[in-house]
Parts: C-alpha cells; sequence; structure tokens
C-alpha cells in the first residue's frame, strides 16, 4: 500500500494493524480483510465502498462495539493512542471514539431528550450538580437549544440526528465516527448537519471519520479518502483530490459515487415526458385529514394516481410524507376524507387482495421482514401463491442477482448491511406486478450502481402499468427520474407539477427545505442565468 503523502505534523491517534474481521456464520469468508491504516489528530477521513463491502463493521470495531456485540472473529489489532482497544475498560474507550449511526432511534434509551443526555453523563460519572450547565452548552451546540424537554417520538429525523450528535459530543471525543448521518436528513437539514460538524470540528480540533455513499456535500471538509473493496481490502488512501481524479475507473469499478463536481453526469437527465396522462385514474384520495391524538398532521388532501405514473412525495422532515403514503396504502385510516382504489373505497376491498394490488416498502426494510432467510423473504409471496420450488428457485435466483444478494441467499435478514436490507424490501415487492408500488426511500442507503440498478427495476415495472409512489430526500433522483413531484407543506399538498416547474419555485423550496437538485445548483453557481418565479 502507498503511504499517504499528506504533511503528517499531527499525532497518530488510530492505528489499525493488519487487521480481520469475519461474521461466525461466515467465518470462511471475511468481511474485512488484514487492513491497515492510522488515523491521525485534526484529520478527517471519508470512507467509500460498495454496498456490503464492510465500511459499518469498520467502525463498530474502531470503537470496540465489535466482536463483543457480536458473535465473529478478529485477528490483527487496533490501537489507540499507542493503547490496544482490548486494554481499555468498558465504556472509557467509546468516551473517547463516539459514533453516530444511521439510524438514530438505535441510540436512544430514554423518553425525552434531557433524559437521554443526563443518562449520557451518568454513564461517565459527571456529578448531577454539573448536567444541566453540560447539556444547554451542548443541545446550543447543535441548535437544540429549545427542545430539551421534547419526546423523542414527537422529533423529526433531522431533529433526532443533531440529539444523537449531542450525546456523543457530550462524552468529549477525540475521534467522531459517522455513518452516514445524513440519509434520513431532508435536504437543508442535511446541510445544517454538515456545516455543524464542520463548525465543531473546527472548535474542538476533533479527527473525523465519515461513511458516506455520495461525497458531494462533505467535499470541503474532507483531507482524505480512503476505499474499501468487494474483498474487503483498503485498495486505495490518499488525499481528496488524488482519489477522485486520479482513481476514477477503480471507483467506477467498485460501484462507487464520483462526485459531481469530478464527473459531469451520473443520472440520465429527465426529459419531463407525461406518458401517464391519459391513463384511468387508480386511486384517489378526496379531502383527507388525518390526525393523531389531538395533532393534525395532515390536512384537507386531494390527490389522483393514474396508472402507470411515476411520482415523488417530498417534503421537510416530519411533513407527512410517511403518513400519506401508509394512508394510501390503507395501513392508516383517515378519520375525514375518502381514499378509493378503483373508484371503490380501500377499506371495502378484502386485505388479502389490497395487499396484492398495492405494494409498500417500509422506511425501514426491517418492519416488513417475516422469515429467517432472505431466500425465504423473497420466495415468501411465491409460497403463499402455490408455485412449483423449480419455478420459486429461478425466480428467486434471478431476484437474488438483479440485486446483489447471491451472496446472502442464506443470511438471516436482520443481519444484512443497511443497504441490502434496503434492496431486499424492495425485491420482495416484486413478486407480483401491482396496481400501485409505494416505495418510502427506495435508494437510501445504496451504491451508484445498486442506485440505478434499482431505479431501472423500478422505471421497468413503470412501463408495464404499475404506478410507482416514492418518498425521497434526494432531489437529484426527483430531477433525473419523476414525471410528477407534490411537496408536503404546512399539512397540505404545497405543490403538484413537474420537477421542472418545482425548481422555479423559490418560496416553495426554501419553506420546504429543499434544495435545487445539483444540475441546476452547477449551474447557477457558474452564474448562468435562472428564472425562478416571485
Ligand atoms: N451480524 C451480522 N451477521 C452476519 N453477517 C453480517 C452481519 N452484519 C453484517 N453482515 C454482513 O457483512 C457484510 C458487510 O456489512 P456492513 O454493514 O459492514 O456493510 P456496509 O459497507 O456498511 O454496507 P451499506 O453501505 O449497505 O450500509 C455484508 O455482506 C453483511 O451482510
Ligand atoms: N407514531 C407517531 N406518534 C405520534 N406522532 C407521530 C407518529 N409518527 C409520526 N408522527 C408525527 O407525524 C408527523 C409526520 O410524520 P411523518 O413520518 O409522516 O413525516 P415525514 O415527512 O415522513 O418525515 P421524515 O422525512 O423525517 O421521515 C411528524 O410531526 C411526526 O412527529
Amino acid at each position: 500500500m502507498r503511504r499517504i503523502p499528506l504533511n503528517r505534523s499531527e499525532k497518530p491517534l488510530l492505528h489499525v494493524d493488519q487487521f480481520a474481521f469475519a461474521y461466525e456464520n461466515v467465518k470462511e469468508k471475511p468481511v474485512l480483510n488484514n487492513i491497515s491504516f492510522t488515523l491521525y489528530e485534526n484529520e478527517v477521513t471519508l470512507l467509500m465502498g460498495a454496498s456490503g463491502s464492510g465500511k459499518s463493521t469498520i467502525s463498530l470495531c474502531l470503537n470496540g462495539l465489535y466482536p463483543e456485540a457480536v458473535e465473529g472473529f478478529t485477528k490483527g489489532n487496533i490501537y489507540f493512542e499507542g493503547i490496544n482497544i482490548s486494554e481499555f475498560s468498558k465504556g472509557e474507550l467509546n468516551q473517547q471514539v463516539g459514533i453516530v449511526f444511521q439510524d438514530p432511534e438505535s441510540q436512544f434509551c430514554m423518553i425525552t431528550v434531557e433524559d437521554e443526555l443526563a443518562f449520557t453523563l451518568e454513564n461517565i460519572n459527571i456529578p448531577a450538580s454539573e448536567m444541566p450547565q453540560r447539556i444547554s452548552e451542548v443541545l446550543q451546540a447543535v441548535g437544540m437549544e429549545s427542545f430539551g424537554k421534547e419526546k423523542f417520538h414527537q422529533l423529526s429525523g433531522g431533529q433526532k440526528q443533531k440529539i444523537a450528535l449531542a450525546a456523543v459530543l457530550l462524552l468529549e471525543p477525540k475521534l467522531l465516527i459517522l455513518d452516514e448521518p445524513t440519509a434520513n436528513l431532508d435536504p437543508v437539514s442535511s446541510m445544517e448537519f454538515i456545516q455543524l460538524i464542520h463548525r465543531i470540528k473546527q472548535e474542538r480540533g476533533l479527527s473525523v471519520f465519515i461513511i458516506e455513499h455520495q461525497a458531494d456535500d462533505w467535499m470541503d471538509m474532507i483531507n482524505r479518502v480512503m476505499i474499501l473493496g468487494h474483498d474487503g481490502n483498503i485498495v486505495a488512501d490518499d488525499q481528496r483530490d488524488v482519489i477522485f481524479k486520479d482513481k476514477k475507473q477503480l471507483l467506477e469499478r467498485e460501484g462507487i459515487f464520483l462526485p459531481r463536481s469530478h464527473h459531469e453526469s451520473f443520472w440520465d437527465v429527465n426529459t419531463g415526458s407525461t406518458t401517464f396522462s391519459n391513463q384511468e385514474v387508480c386511486l384517489s384520495v378526496q379531502n383527507v385529514t388525518f390526525k393523531r391524538k389531538k395533532n393534525v398532521i395532515l390536512e384537507g388532501i386531494n390527490l389522483t394516481i393514474q396508472s402507470g405514473e411515476f411520482m415523488a412525495i417530498i417534503g421537510e422532515n416530519g411533513a407527512g410524507k410517511s403518513t400519506l403514503l401508509q394512508l394510501i396504502a390503507g395501513l392508516l385510516k383517515a378519520e375525514q376524507g375518502k381514499i378509493e382504489l378503483f373508484g371503490k373505497p380501500i377499506s371495502k376491498w378484502k386485505e388479502n387482495y389490497l395487499r396484492k394490488r398495492i405494494g409498500y416498502v417500509f422506511q425501514n426494510p426491517e418492519h416488513q421482514f417475516i422469515t429467517d432467510t432472505v431466500y425465504d423473504e423473497i420466495t415468501f409471496g411465491y409460497q403463499l401463491n402455490g408455485y412449483a420450488q423449480m419455478d420459486m428457485d429461478e425466480k428467486a435466483l434471478h431476484l437474488l442477482k438483479q440485486f446483489q444478494l447471491e451472496n446472502q441467499k442464506f443470511s438471516n435478514p436482520f443481519s444484512l448491511s443497511g443497504g441490502q436490507k434496503r434492496r431486499l424490501s424492495v425485491a420482495t415487492m416484486l413478486d407480483e406486478t401491482p396496481d400501485i408500488l409505494l416505495f418510502d426511500e427506495p435508494t437510501f442507503g445504496q451504491d451508484a450502481q445498486s442506485t440505478k440498478e434499482l431505479m431501472r427495476m423500478i422505471k421497468e415495472l413503470q412501463s408495464s402499468g404499475t404506478a410507482v409512489v416514492f418518498v425521497t430526500h434526494n432531489m437529484d433522483l426527483v430531477d433525473a427520474y419523476c414525471e410528477r413531484v407534490i411537496v408536503m407543506l404546512d399539512k397540505k399538498i404545497g405543490f403538484s407539477g413537474s420537477p421542472q416547474e418545482l425548481w422555479r419555485q423559490e418560496k416553495i423550496l426554501e419553506k420546504s427545505r429543499l434544495r435545487l437538485p445539483y444540475r441546476i445548483r452547477h449551474k447557477v453557481g457558474k452564474g448562468e442565468k435562472y428564472d425562478f418565479v416571485h
């Protein structure tokens, strides 16, 4: 491995020496293969790699959670400030090496924000008298000073993520690991989160280790990029621009997104065609209002979905996108208004029929899994429908290949990587061709190759007449693929039209905490004229 020609005036912080890791159930195929690297003080490193290459596994090993918390084998050593991490007492290492996960909820165990932060301080033996001051300071640092008394279930995804960061910062770690921290955030919250990390890094002189599939928004911060290959080796490790300029082919081979500043167009440009305009209406939402206890979540929603339509629902965290999707799927019931599938209220269709006609991919794929293996999960629908074993095997093999899950055929769905879980949850919806497919964040956590493949498959379904409706925070995806986009704003549909029309609505974009897609931001950045509607 080439040595990194960075000016190493900083001290080494964490050293990984010939480290290997294998999960117990696949011990013959280690996820990490004799990797070695050193992280330095005050450095920001981005780790990239295909979905399932082992990025989360590395991060969990670096802060000592693995191998203890999982059945696995390790070889080699990891040193923090020269001391083998196996010599640290429980909790001591977590204080030095803090992690913020993709899914912040997995980090919380108390009901309110203040209780959670107090619990963190209690764990590091901070006297109760000092807690209020520390909590108030950290909440201020993450811009959440007025949220101390809030309950977690009332916070949006973005707000939860900021509290997860606050909890880690309370420990005053020297190394901060961020595992896809912005995946659930709306575009503006995502930018704000990255700026927050940038500021905290400068104030506290932290070393930061980021795992992300798309580097674009982190570019200003990153010093160094490491690439984890499919075979569990670090296949490149160098300064940011060296990797993105000189290693394009390697990144493409590994299926990694190139930053758009170094690579013109990843997405095909949307022609804005409206192939659905003469199709029949398959679903209608009429004047629907939905409340949770006394809180109005959605109000006076009117929407029609036509067969073969391809539509995105977007909006800020907590705007009600998932709620609307669940109402359309018949998973939630509205007290007011009507939802009809082919002219008949969805409540009047038999449950079995409804589940066949409307496919639903949950935001959290784990909510969908009902069997013990990937194969059973994929063939569950076929088994119910009495398919012959041979046909079922053939179909399953095809789907496993398409979704790059062949090597996970007998894995437990819950043990898959984040991206693999997402692909499996989509694959399980493809056993039949439903009238409507609803996806909550279909490409979340995917690398470049699987994003393209997923979108290709979803498009294929659309061309066979299925209406596709998906929730996303990815404006480039909307720009490249959608015919219609609706924006949830102030509990209502604030906009419905083509993405091209939306990108001109500056006020709606701003109020909904959305950003322009990269294609247009880039034009504006180069000083090209762009006409907003005022
Ligand atoms: N608890 C587990 N038991 C068995 N195998 C596991 C377990 N957790 C992860 N794996 C496997 O280890 C491999 C690496 O998973 P990991 O979550 O580290 O990947 P990743 O690079 O973070 O992926 P993604 O980008 O999709 O989040 C995957 O093939 C996954 O199926
Ligand atoms: N189980 C629940 N109990 C109480 N309130 C809830 C529950 N689920 C959602 N909410 C609230 O309903 C509102 C809409 O939530 P929803 O999940 O539909 O938003 P979203 O637009 O999908 O958000 P995100 O982009 O963060 O996923 C939010 O204010 C949320 O706090």
